[in-house]
């Protein structure tokens, strides 16, 4: 436990109830506002923190977490990472300043604190302003349940990693089970309760110490439970009765398939009086910590008896696809009739971007299409079963990071079959590699050949993202302010020298290349307002030439992406999307959306200035200033490369005609309008992404218990489902050629979950529209 710095104790706690809501919050107020050092407060949470600390040393006791407590509670959130941590009971804003610095430090987003007092919220506010972390802290005055119930209804509040109790003693109970209830704290949940011994919270100890059982069977009970109140001293029940009246408190029944680890640790209050105990809780499940269902074995039999299971409706889509696409559709539609007939190539054929090009050529040109896939299980790749493909060609895997195995396979296809145009859609080498077998295959071939595909200078302008910037920056294009760092002492520069920058503004800090820290670091936004920090911070990282870094401003607003084909300097088609937190929903903005308007303006820019030679597909990632519709928005990074958002194109037939120019420089003249998606456009998903997660696990969850996933928020996913059934469209199935969509589910996942079983290899995540599965 330590010691306690008598020098830094609080005035003495006074009698009865008289030791708060007496006027002295906003004498506390006053005595921040008049001192003598307020300049140096501003943006300051340190320094804030001493105010208050000053008062409560050298005028009056006021009800603080303290230093001592404070410190459980950072260090907590040091090692939890909190993306969302939220507070009951904030008083004059001592815990919110502390904890809301840290929680920005650890790369967290929001930190609400429920405070019940308006004067109280209005003096948290002030202070938490003059802190400088008013764009991370929320600050919700109400009774703190009605605060959950009502941030969690407008979809502000979803889940909780960390909470901090430290309000009204027998509200400790109701609120943790109303949080349960609502599914807000859950399994992986952190939570931090003061002063559960000393005055002491008998009920909650209790509560959270319970077995399943004992819960499960105060569950059934029906009628009002008082329980959270006994065993509480008689002077905390009646706290707040004098301003309040007699405390109320909702029924909530909690979630009792929760357990929690709990730990007591003895600390200080801050007048210096020891044993005040916190205890901080992580919320789990009874058995091994996570869902059966989400375990290596029963994870993979369950998705392949589901892929079973749903083989016959599978079957009589596709049957019932077909035969209206037979009746109705009619034949192809032929754009290029005059054009002597060409070899084709698209690699990445079972991917949605290869099938999507390879289907819209196949339907409304004479050419004949070649896919070419790696394929592990023989005979399993979706795309072989295309209508759209004449031939198939199984490319050689790449041998760990060697990728010469698939290089000289496809370089032989290019030969072997007199390929007059390769579409690029893999993702089986990178793109310097892709632009290698470009001029490779341009020299087999000679200039006949034709591909859809950046070369290597091009590549090199792109591929990392400091280089990306640099390059859009020498255009002239306006970009975030970043800077490539080989050294800690250039960061310094950037991030403390004042001066040379905007005071408030905030970078994130990213490793240059794919490195596996990229993620560590997260949205940890420098500098902090130590600078000492801030040097320790940039130390551990270690930056050297070998290593560097790449620092890039902060802005909050949401991300928009692009998906382009570029020929010859010239945007043939494009179309733009917001990003969503589930990666394959695709929804196009409207083509006169300022946003979208902007980002073609802006893309055609960068095409013009690639030149000539500059042919590809390409997709810019946007950061936008806020949620308005005419934010400024910035480029952050770019992808080279097909990508699955050109599914929104999926029914544009001009985008066929897109590819053609290339096959014929002299006879087809590039379409002078820029081709969009057809407006309304669908938007997109993936059934069996839907399925599973829309669908089978919110039932599982509910069906189990654990996870507290509740009837509603079944309900809400089966009605997502039910939408996207509905309205949207899906990425693979076309009526006119459904067997790959068959093959897909039917055939190589249950067969990819089935070596993941007998392989042992385990895995994370997979993505139905790249075939990507990324293991542990
Ligand atoms: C011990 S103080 C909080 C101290 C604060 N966490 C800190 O360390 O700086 C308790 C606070 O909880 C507030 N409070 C009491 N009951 C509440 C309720 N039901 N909802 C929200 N706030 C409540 C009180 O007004 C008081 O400001």
């Amino acid at each position: 436990m330590g010691t306690f710095d008598q020098s830094k104790a609080y005035a003495a706690q006074e009698e009865g109830t008289n030791f708060f809501d007496d006027g002295r919050e906003i004498e506390l107020l006053h005595f921040v506002y008049s001192h003598p050092d307020l300049d140096g407060f501003r943006g300051s949470p340190a320094k804030v923190l001493g105010a208050i600390d000053e008062y409560g040393r050298t005028k009056k006791y006021l009800m603080n977490v303290g230093e001592a407590k404070g410190k459980i509670v950072t260090d907590l959130i040091a090692e939890v990472k909190p993306e969302i941590m939220v507070e009951l009971g904030g008083y004059v804003g001592y815990s919110c300043i502390l904890f809301g610095e840290a929680l920005r430090k650890a790369g967290g987003q929001r930190y609400f604190s429920l405070e019940r007092n308006p004067e109280f919220g209005a003096v948290i506010m002030a202070l938490v302003d003059l802190a400088g972390l008013s764009d991370i802290v929320k600050v919700v005055v109400g009774s703190s349940d009605e605060s959950i119930a009502r941030l969690h209804s407008a979809g502000q509040l979803k889940r909780i990693d960390l909470l901090f109790l430290d309000h009204y003693k027998p509200a400790y109970t109701t609120d943790l089970k109303l949080c349960e209830e609502l599914g807000i704290i859950s399994v992986g949940s952190v939570m931090a309760a003061d002063n559960v011994i000393k005055p002491g919270n008998p009920p909650y100890l209790k509560y959270v110490r319970s077995t399943v059982e004992t819960k499960k069977a105060k569950y059934e009970e029906d009628g009002a439970d008082a329980s959270n109140v006994k065993g509480i001293r008689e002077a905390n029940v009646k706290m707040y009765e004098k301003r309040y009246g007699e405390a109320k408190f909702n029924q909530s029944k909690g979630n009792p398939n929760l357990v929690y680890d709990s730990k007591l640790i003895n600390s200080f209050e801050p007048t210096g009086v020891p044993v005040c105990h916190v205890l901080t809780m992580s919320a789990g499940v009874p058995v091994r910590g996570i869902h059966f269902y989400n375990q290596h074995v029963p994870k993979n039999v369950l998705l392949i008896f589901f892929s079973l299971a749903t083989l016959p409706v599978s079957i009589a889509l596709a049957c019932l696809g077909f035969l209206h696409s037979r009746i109705y559709r009619g034949s192809r539609t032929i754009v290029d009739g005059h054009q002597p007939c060409k070899r084709i190539l698209v690699t990445g054929i079972s991917t949605t971007s290869g099938l999507t090009i390879a289907r819209l050529l196949n339907r409304y040109s004479r050419h004949r299409i070649f896919g070419a896939d790696v394929e592990i299980i023989p005979l399993t790749s979706p795309g072989r079963y295309s209508r759209s493909v004449a031939k198939f060609f199984r490319l050689d895997a790449p041998e760990g990071d060697n990728a010469e195995p698939s290089v000289d396979s496809l370089l032989s296809i290019i030969r072997k079959e007199k390929i007059d145009l390769w579409i690029n859609c893999s993702t089986i080498v990178t793109a310097v590699e892709d632009a290698e077998i470009k001029r490779l295959a341009g020299q087999i071939r000679g200039p006949g050949f034709k591909s859809v595909q950046f070369s290597e200078d091009a590549v090199r302008r792109f591929h990392e993202k400091d280089q990306f910037i640099g390059y859009i920056r020498s255009l002239g294009l306006q970009t975030l302010e970043s800077h490539r760092c080989t050294d800690e002492e250039e960061v310094m520069q950037v991030l403390l020298v004042v001066e040379n920058r905007n005071k408030d503004r905030k970078f994130v800090m990213k490793q240059v290349g794919e490195g596996a820290r990229d993620k560590a670091l997260g949205v940890t936004l420098l500098p902090f307002s130590d600078a000492e920090e801030t040097k320790r911070y940039i130390k551990k990282l270690k930056i050297s030439k070998e290593d560097p870094y790449h620092l890039q401003q902060y802005i909050s607003g949401p991300e928009y992406r692009t998906h382009t084909l570029i020929i010859h300097g010239r945007v043939i088609s494009f179309v733009a999307y917001r990003s969503t937190s589930i990666p394959i929903h695709y929804t196009a903005l409207p083509p006169i959306s300022p946003l979208s308007k902007y980002m073609l303006e802006f893309t055609e820019t960068v095409a013009r200035e690639g030149g000539h030679g500059f042919t590809g597909h390409l997709g810019i990632i946007f950061q936008a200033e806020s949620e308005s519709e005419d934010a400024e928005i910035y480029p952050v990074s770019c992808n080279l490369g097909a990508h699955t958002s050109i599914i929104l194109h999926q029914q544009t037939e001009q985008l066929a005609h897109a590819y053609l120019p290339l096959l014929n420089d002299s006879q087809f003249e590039i379409p002078s309008t820029i081709i969009r998606s057809q407006t309304p456009s669908p938007s997109y998903y993936w059934i069996g992404h839907d399925l599973v997660t829309l669908l089978c696990i919110p039932i599982l969850s509910n069906f189990v218990g654990y996870g507290n996933v509740k009837k509603e928020i079944v309900e809400e996913s089966i009605l997502e489902l039910w939408e996207h059934l509905r309205y949207w469209k899906d990425g693979t199935f076309v009526d006119w050629d459904p067997l790959p969509f068959l093959v897909l589910y039917h055939v190589y996942w249950p067969l990819q979950f089935l070596r993941a079983l007998m392989k042992g290899r385990r895995w994370t995540a997979i993505d139905v529209s790249t075939m990507q599965m990324a293991e542990e």
